[in-house]
């Protein structure tokens, strides 16, 4: 239901393409994980999907809609969880909710209700009324999500959601996200926890360079490289140990 036919992105400033030629097919109810090291692309490839930024060629659909002529039905197919909070700090986290759902036309009781719903889920209810600027980075992160998904999207993308958080804060995440996938919403995140994307993702892809150089089951991609044990050992071997820093 995503698919993305030879997309690439050459930022103006930049000197060499971030993400080239990259052609990957994401199946409905997946649980899809972007993984690479720094640098690698990841968060260009998500922006563009988010239609955040436009590629510089190539093309994607999802549920056959394509950005150039269904960017509004895209944005109510879609959640977004960026990697930076997107939150005001001196309203509540009630009020900082009210005011991401009416950007989707949402408003009265039914949308304090699922406000209501989503922040008892995310063990985050008696916050409600307190604000942002006193929360802990793991009660932003959860608040976020709540953000992104006030409109039901049926694909949800998030950009490294568990990053920063202790280890509670994480798993209520990946719990809440697997009932979310349950239900039947599609997900696709990108992470640097390769143990959590192991266990919680359906497929991953390994993005290198801008470039797809793996792809498949976890289990598959363990089994096909010889001797690796787990996910971190396909990732070292397709992606060497060198530091991938950048300036
Ligand atoms: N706005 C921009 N202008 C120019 N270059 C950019 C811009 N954003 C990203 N880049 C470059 O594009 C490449 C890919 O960056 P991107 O942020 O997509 O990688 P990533 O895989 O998400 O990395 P990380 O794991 O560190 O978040 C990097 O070389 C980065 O420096």
């Amino acid at each position: 239901m995503i698919n993305i036919e030879q997309i690439s992105k050459k930022y103006k400033s930049a000197e060499s393409y971030s993400v080239k030629d990259l052609d990957l097919f994401i199946a409905e109810k997946e649980i899809f994980g972007l993984l690479g090291p720094n640098g690698a692309g990841k968060t260009t490839l998500i922006s563009m999907l988010c239609s955040l930024i436009k590629p510089t060629s190539g093309a994607f659909t999802i549920n056959g809609l394509n950005y150039k002529n269904n960017k509004n039905q895209l944005k109510q197919l879609i959640g977004i969880v960026p990697q930076e909070y997107a939150l005001y700090p001196t309203l509540t986290a009630f009020e900082n909710l009210k005011y991401f759902g009416s950007m989707y036309g949402l408003k009265g009781k039914s949308l304090d209700d699922k406000i209501n719903d989503k922040l008892d889920q995310l063990g985050l209810l008696k916050f409600a009324h307190k604000k942002i600027e006193t929360f802990s980075g793991g009660m932003k992160r959860r608040i976020n999500l709540i953000a992104s998904l006030l409109h039901n999207p049926n694909v949800l993308f998030l950009d490294e959601p568990t990053v920063g958080v202790d280890v509670q804060s994480k798993n209520v995440i990946i719990d809440f996200l697997q009932n979310l996938n349950k239900e039947g919403a599609t997900i696709i995140y990108t992470s640097h926890h390769l143990n959590e994307a192991e266990s919680f993702c359906t497929r991953v892809a390994i993005v290198d360079q801008g470039q797809l150089i793996a792809k498949g089951k976890p289990a598959e991609l363990i089994k096909s490289q010889e001797g690796a044990q787990n996910l971190e050992d396909v990732f070292l071997g397709l992606t060497g140990k060198g530091l991938r820093d950048s300036a």
